[in-house]
């Protein structure tokens, strides 16, 4: 009975995290975007409607007082009416000035925006208003009920049935209104709503409108049960994301009941923490959203994103160092001017910007390369602060043993963040690390079990006997930790730099662009987001050693979620793709040269971090990729032009404009068109497929399929649309769940994850080809040899490349290229997994008919190599023409196998996959009439090119 008071209780927390949840919801819905703001939309509307209570209007912009009179309280229903209002306009303020001029931007530049809005308004109400917190008049009675041995508070249960009472009209609105309908649809896809005659754009505001409303009413509803303070209102957002993400942030109901129940975990938390010794005295309530999120997501999210299902994250362009050298030399020349041309509190502002770039270059790794959304990056600094207090203090372990032993403990404990990113993408992962941090804070940076009220001293670091601290008095700060932060600085970075040009790096960045077609080429996704967690949380445990030995006393402020969400924005806004933005970061960050500056020279004191967050919002409508997008684009431009002037000057040759364009037919299969030899052949392996069946819930998509591909020989997999062709593909490499068997040369691969069985000598390709378009074409090539010798990775990524005839595209981006080049990269790039077998799905969709003749030339040349190819392709004529055997596929069956010509007389092919041709042939016109230019062959192909033109 004791947990029921103690749940019952929790209705109070519970019903404002479900109101907040709905209003993320609304907003995520019509915009997609996840605000993060939405507990600072809340603390807003509380305060206006706190003042107002008191009589008095309140003002948040600089210069006019903070208040003025209104004549005295108008009372609890005008009051929060009013107040409503103001939440309903700065829904509709933010909408139209931040996130519609974003709509188009990608998904982490929106939510980076929403945390510069967070950090806007929580620190124009911290200054305008104090700390301090203010208390409201309650709204609802307060009497206790009993119900036998149980009490019950009648606010908290009044404030929850307000919130269900919201959350069903709410969810009648969006049910049985046409606004809430074309709500429904412009979240299913935008131009569904315009199809149907409404504007996004107008259901959006709407919806952001509704969304200031909702987070206002949260905000007056536990005004009274919880003192008004800007930090605690800001992070009411954690467990309302948690709620949300429950509801997929989509549907309403489960939304609430998340966030209701939170709020009663929580507060049975605390009860079992105040009863048990052994529990953690602070952090157990913030440790529920967490473990709510876990259980929600790991029940719900899949390792390899289904086909369709993926989450794409465009995150910017990650350039290319061109070289390392120069920029590591003139970095360190400018980093030790910087030391000794400044004293004081310039010098300290120098010494900021080195740690906070250290720490800004962790997020380079891991969200920048590998694309692994982590606002832990913070929280992960601190572990190896407070760790390192432990290590020099208790341990006495000296410099620099120390810190690298504190990075060690981020490393593990990064990792164990990590986890989650192996069935989570996106933001949403973004979510999950933030209730990390938030959880670690709780839980030990504030845990006055380990940390004491005034902070954990560490041991100033000395090295044979020289003092290498910051030191304290007329010495501070001293030069020599300078240059301790700076050689870690430009050793971090040299190292992140490298890690670009490296094949790890390219298998991060692929992991980046695309986790299934990473997989597909035999990159162990699993391992490389292990690995780019593990490096970004040494470097950010580096970063975190280095400002504890700054600070001398580690407390847990410089390390709090919030911090870690501005570390984001930061590093966002200076450009999270590149080393040259993790230092950017560096200089932007909140006690950085920048910093000082604005305070010296414009005085800009408290209201830095609003005009900071303005900045971020500004920059982000006109960069939506940061800042450093536009240094990346001029260093683009400049190499462009060098590379200009050397062709120019015959020092380079100029690359062939028409790749795709058919170099002959004829060509010998050892030689590529550019005269560069192609791989030397390999032994084949027998590829066996018996009784593969796939399903999709109720859709029987492949059934009892047995199929062989002989070493050397290309076999045609045909079928019209639906058939079951890609499944099989899917099913084959590891793709779909899928029963029945898959022997390589006899030995059975079909228990392997997908990368494994790239590995064993099966590769395959994408019928949306899944480049990596930031990559150039040798790095997409390249990532597919991961883990391969350095030598011999070169021989294959020039044999690959030269085999498909795109030796001179090497180094242009793969997004720049054409349809039909891009068809080629992603054949080259399955070549170079060194396939045993090479499965191609639909290679030449979207190639004519001379492209297409040209390509099969290409494939027959890789069979000749020895390889396998299992080829599945619309345009019959091509299939006809290269492969020695063909199955044809018909509702997930097998209906027919045999050579070309055997195919090409069946009748039963004939009736299910070509009976439009031979009816219309029986309805009179030729059939030739209708076949493409080029493909009448005296050999009577033309009338079954004419029946890809049916069936494609
Ligand atoms: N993820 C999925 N969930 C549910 N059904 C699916 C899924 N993927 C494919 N299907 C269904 O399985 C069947 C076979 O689809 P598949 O894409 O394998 O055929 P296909 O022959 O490759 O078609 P196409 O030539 O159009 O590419 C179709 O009915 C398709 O709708």
């Amino acid at each position: 009975m004791a947990h029921v008071g103690a749940l019952l209780l929790g209705l109070g927390n519970g019903g404002v995290y479900a109101a907040l949840a709905l209003a993320l919801v609304l907003t995520y819905r019509s915009s997609g975007v996840i605000n993060f703001a939405t507990g600072a939309v809340a603390l807003y509307v509380a305060y206006a409607y706190a003042f107002l209570r008191q009589g008095e209007l309140l003002i948040i912009i600089p210069g006019p007082p903070t208040s003025v009179g209104i004549g005295g309280d108008p009372g609890l229903v005008p009051a929060v009416l009013i107040a409503l209002v103001f939440g309903a306009l700065l829904g509709v303020l933010l909408y139209l000035l931040v996130f519609r001029p974003l709509r188009e931007a990608p998904p982490l530049a929106r939510a980076v925006a929403s945390l510069g809005v967070l950090v806007v308004i929580q620190s124009a109400m911290a200054i305008r208003l104090g700390t301090a917190p203010v208390s409201v008049d309650a709204i609802f009675p307060a009497s206790r009920w009993r119900l036998g041995s149980v009490t019950l508070l009648s606010d908290r249960f009044y404030l929850a049935v307000t919130v269900v009472a919201l959350t069903l009209a709410l969810t009648a609105v969006f049910r049985f209104t046409r606004f809430g309908l074309t709500t429904r649809a412009a979240a299913e896809s935008a131009t569904g709503a315009y199809v149907s005659g409404a504007s996004p754009d107008r259901i959006a505001l709407l919806n952001w409108m509704i969304s200031g409303v909702v987070a206002g009413a949260a905000g007056i509803l536990i005004a009274p049960l919880s003192p008004l303070a800007p930090t605690t209102y800001t992070l009411f957002v954690v467990p309302a994301l948690a709620a949300a993400v429950v509801g997929g942030f989509q549907h309403l109901v489960p939304t609430v009941g998340a966030g209701l129940a939170i709020g009663m975990l929580q507060s049975e938390a605390l009860s079992q923490a105040a009863q048990h010794s052994w529990l953690p005295s602070t952090g157990s309530s913030e440790l529920v959203p967490l473990l709510v999120i876990l259980v929600a997501l790991l029940a719900s999210g899949r390792s390899i994103p289904v086909r369709g299902g993926l989450v794409r994250q465009p995150l910017g362009h990650a350039p290319r160092p061109r070289s390392l050298t120069v920029p590591t030399l003139v970095g360190t020349a400018v980093g030790v001017l910087a030391l000794v041309g400044t004293h004081g509190t310039w010098r300290a502002a120098v010494i900021s910007t080195f740690i906070a770039a250290v720490i800004g270059l962790s997020l380079v790794v891991v969200t920048g390369y590998a694309g692994q959304v982590s606002l832990a990056q913070l929280a992960l600094a601190g572990a190896a602060a407070f760790s390192l207090s432990g290590l020099t203090q208790s341990w006495h372990v000296p410099f620099p043993i120390a810190p690298l032993l504190a990075a060690l403990v981020a490393t593990v404990l990064g990792v164990l963040v990590g986890l989650p990113a192996l069935r989570l993408r996106g933001l949403t992962l973004g979510v999950v690390t933030l209730a990390l941090a938030y959880a670690i804070e709780a839980l030990w940076f504030r845990n006055t079990d380990f940390v004491s009220s005034a902070g954990n001293k560490v041991r100033p670091p000395r090295l044979f006997g020289l003092d290498l601290g910051i030191g304290t008095g007329h010495a501070f700060p001293r030069i020599q930790f300078g240059l301790v932060c700076l050689v870690v600085l430009v050793a971090v970075a040299w190292g992140v730099a490298r890690l670009r040009t490296s094949r790890l790096g390219s298998a991060m960045l692929a992991v980046r662009a695309n986790e299934r077609s990473a997989a597909g080429i035999g990159i162990n996704v699993v391992r490389v987001k292990v690995v780019s967690f593990a490096l970004a949380s040494f470097i950010a445990g580096l970063g975190g050693s280095l400002l504890a030995y700054r600070r001398g006393v580690v407390t847990y402020d410089s390390f709090t979620a919030i911090g870690g969400l501005s570390l984001l924005s930061t590093a966002y806004l200076a450009g999270v793709t590149s080393v040259f933005g993790g230092v950017n970061a560096g200089i932007l960050a909140g006690s950085g040269i920048v910093f000082v500056a604005t305070d010296r020279w414009i005085h800009l004191g408290d209201w830095f971090p609003v005009l900071s967050g303005l900045a971020v919002i500004a920059v982000l409508i006109g960069h939506p990729e940061g800042v450093a997008s536009g240094g990346h684009e001029l260093a683009d431009k400049i190499a462009a032009r060098r590379a200009g002037w050397r062709r120019r000057r015959g020092l380079v040759p100029a690359p062939a404009t028409d790749v795709s364009a058919p170099v002959g037919l004829a060509e010998p299969a050892a030689e590529s068109p550019s005269g560069v030899a192609v791989a030397p052949p390999r032994s084949g392996k027998l590829l066996e497929v018996s009784g593969l069946t796939v399903r999709y819930g109720g859709v029987l998509a492949v059934s009892d399929v047995s199929l062989r591909v002989s070493p050397g020989t290309v076999v045609g997999l045909i079928g019209p649309n639906g058939a079951g062709k890609t499944s099989v593909i899917d099913a084959i490499t590891g793709f779909a769940r899928a029963a029945g068997t898959v022997a390589l040369d006899g030995t059975p691969i079909d228990g392997l994850a997908s990368h494994a069985r790239v590995h064993r000598g099966l590769a395959r390709t994408f019928q949306s080809l899944d480049l990596y378009d930031d990559l150039t074409v040798a790095e997409n090539v390249d990532a597919a040899m991961v883990g391969r010798h350095r030598d011999r990775g070169h021989e294959a990524l020039t044999g690959a490349l030269g085999l498909l005839g795109i030796a001179d595209r090497a180094e242009r981006p793969a997004g720049e290229l054409s349809h039909g080049e891009r068809q080629l990269v992603s054949i080259a790039r399955g070549c170079a997994t060194d396939p045993a077998v090479l499965l191609l799905d639909e290679p030449a969709a979207g190639l004519d008919t001379r492209e297409s003749r040209w390509l099969g030339a290409r494939i027959r040349a890789i069979a000749d190599t020895g390889v396998g190819v299992l080829l599945v392709d619309h345009d019959v004529a091509l299939v006809l023409e290269i492969c020695d055997y063909i199955y044809v596929l018909d509702f997930g069956q097998i209906i027919a196998a045999g050579t070309p010509s055997e195919i090409r007389g069946s009748r039963a092919v004939a009736d299910a996959y070509l009976g439009a041709v031979h009816a219309a042939d029986a309805a009179g016109p030729p059939a030739t009439a209708t076949a493409p230019a080029g493909t009448g062959d005296a050999d009577g192909t033309s009338q079954l090119s004419d029946a890809s033109v049916v069936t494609s």
